[in-house]
């Protein structure tokens, strides 16, 4: 063990979230040090956001070249697989860090490598790859950041065959004939189109009776309908009940819940996250390794003064955008009370995540695209607010009929009655992720119905489905 080194901050876990967290203490003045065990950047740049986005953009590129004619007849073949892989894995720096650890160092931001682990309050262990243990001590705080993993179902044969999660999808050199995918989820769905385009014979094993559940159920719908008509055999109400490699390597057998048996060459479990807080020595400061860390709304873990817990470690929203506003509101509130200020605790102060609960924009890469913000229907309604649900028909619009041929889509307001504000957007149909955040500033803005009426969208572009859902709505 070497001599304690001491900081204002320690942030555990290099990710987007923690990156960003650090940097924000750094430039409030705090002396700040990082740990991460595996690669600088964490899982959104090398297995989650960055490689699966670069394998999906080429895939939507050519299917929105297929809506228009003129150009359809040049993309009509295959996609350069090799290609693909091949800017994936630029994207993902070949999964090496070191344009992130030069980031690190220019911004003045030490790097312990190493598992870190609680050891008392403000008190971190730091175990290297050598097995070389180094404590850290914080004044101010500590804040995590070790992000998550993916689960796998507790199904018999699972462990011996080597099945795909998350990391693999994101990051495989060659593109399996046969491809099983369980799941309904985002993970599902976008890996599912990722990798029927790229020459895979893909199978979707869904559980429930819908894709992406958390949405309004037109996304998933209209979803589901163009995986199928890519060539995806999707299955719903189907379970896998065991899953083996019979020859050792080779093909793989599941069975399902029906009786009937698939092979397939790999099978992704895309069936959700578990925290990493596991060997965390949360017990060493009055809490549970293993568990979702639970947050007050300025990022302090629940009953601690200097714990902080950010991105998907605090189980608030999954998403890189959301835990790196996590970031920017934890650092803010460290940086405050380390200056002997008050912090105002109100929703929406630049202390308080509010978005994270009322504004969470999404942007599912399939085609079509589904983007959302805020609470469904079914959510405005469960929550007790008074709602009307106004829908309309994106095709009608003349900025997607320019779009694409025979376009699809479909775009959903939910405007609060009572306050005359929106509770949230869906919108569902090629090209709409970027027509997203005029709704998120719709929604975390509060903006009233009447002065929406005002934000006048151009012609001819896709937006101009926000007059049309605002004439629906005044009649
Ligand atoms: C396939 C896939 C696609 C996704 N696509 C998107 C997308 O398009 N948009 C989006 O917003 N979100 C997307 N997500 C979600 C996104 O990846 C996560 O929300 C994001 O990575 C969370 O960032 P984080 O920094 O909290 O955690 P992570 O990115 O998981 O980083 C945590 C870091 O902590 C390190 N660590 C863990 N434990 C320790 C420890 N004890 N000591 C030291 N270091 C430790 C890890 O090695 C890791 O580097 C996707 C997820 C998946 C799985
Ligand atoms: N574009 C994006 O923003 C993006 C892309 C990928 C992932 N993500 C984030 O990553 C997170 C994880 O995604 P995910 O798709 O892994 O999780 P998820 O929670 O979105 O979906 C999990 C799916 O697996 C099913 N499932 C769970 N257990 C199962 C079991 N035992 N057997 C069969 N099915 C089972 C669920 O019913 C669900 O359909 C998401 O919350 C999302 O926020 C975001």
């Amino acid at each position: 063990m070497t001599e304690a080194m001491e900081y204002d901050v320690i942030v555990l876990g290099a990710g987007p979230v923690g990156e960003n967290a650090a940097e924000r203490t750094k430039a409030a003045g705090l002396s700040t040090a990082v740990v991460e065990s595996e690669l600088v950047g964490g899982e959104c740049s090398y297995w989650a956001c960055m490689p699966s986005k670069a394998l999906l953009r080429p895939v939507l590129a050519r299917a929105d070249a297929r809506r228009l004619p003129g150009l359809r007849q040049a993309v009509a073949g295959p996609l350069d697989t090799a290609a693909v892989l091949a800017r994936r894995d630029s994207f993902t720096s070949h999964w090496k860090d070191d344009g992130q650890v030069a980031w690190l160092d220019s911004v003045d931001l030490p790097l312990y490598r190493g598992h870190g682990r609680l050891d008392g309050p403000r008190r971190v262990i730091v175990t290297g790859g050598d097995g070389q243990e180094q404590v850290l001590t914080a004044r101010q705080a500590v804040v995590v950041a070790t992000g998550s993993r993916a689960v796998l179902p507790d199904l018999p044969g699972l462990a011996g065959v080597r099945p795909w999660t998350s990391r693999e999808a994101t990051s495989a050199q060659t593109v399996p004939d046969r491809l099983a995918v369980v799941g309904g989820g985002v993970v599902a769905v976008e890996m599912a189109t990722a990798w029927q385009a790229l020459g895979s014979r893909v199978v979707l094993l869904v559980r429930g009776g819908a894709l992406l559940e958390r949405m309004e159920p037109f996304a998933g719908e209209l979803v589901s309908r163009s995986l199928t008509e890519a060539g995806v055999d999707v299955r719903m109400h189907t379970s896998v009940t065991s899953v083996s490699r019979p020859r050792g390597a080779g093909p793989l057998a599941l069975t399902l819940d029906s009786g009937e048996n698939i092979d397939a060459d790999e099978v992704l479990f895309a069936t959700g996250r578990a925290p990493r807080t596991d060997s965390l020595g949360m017990e060493t400061v009055g809490g549970h390794d293993g568990d979702w860390l639970t947050v007050d709304d300025d990022c302090r873990v629940e009953g601690s003064d200097w714990l902080y817990a950010v991105g998907d470690v605090n189980h608030r929203a999954l998403l890189t955008h959301q835990g790196k506003y996590q970031a920017r509101i934890a650092a803010a509130a460290i940086a405050a009370r380390a200056a002997g200020e008050d912090i105002d605790r109100a929703p929406w102060s630049p202390y308080t995540a509010t978005a994270d609960r009322v504004a969470v924009p999404q942007v599912v890469f399939t085609d079509p695209e589904a983007a959302s913000v805020g609470l469904t229907l079914a959510e405005a309604e469960a929550a007790g607010h008074r709602v009307r649900a106004v829908d309309y028909d994106i095709a009608s619009v003349a900025g997607a009929s320019l779009h694409g041929d025979d376009y699809r889509g479909r775009a959903r307001m939910i405007v609060d009655e009572d306050r005359q504000i929106l509770r949230g957007a869906t919108f569902v149909g090629p090209g709409v992720a970027e027509l997203l955040h005029s709704a998120t500033i719709a929604v975390a803005g509060e903006v009233p119905i009447s002065r929406l009426w005002h934000a006048v969208p151009s012609y001819p572009t896709i937006s101009e489905v926000w007059l049309r859902l605002l004439e629906e709505y005044r009649g």
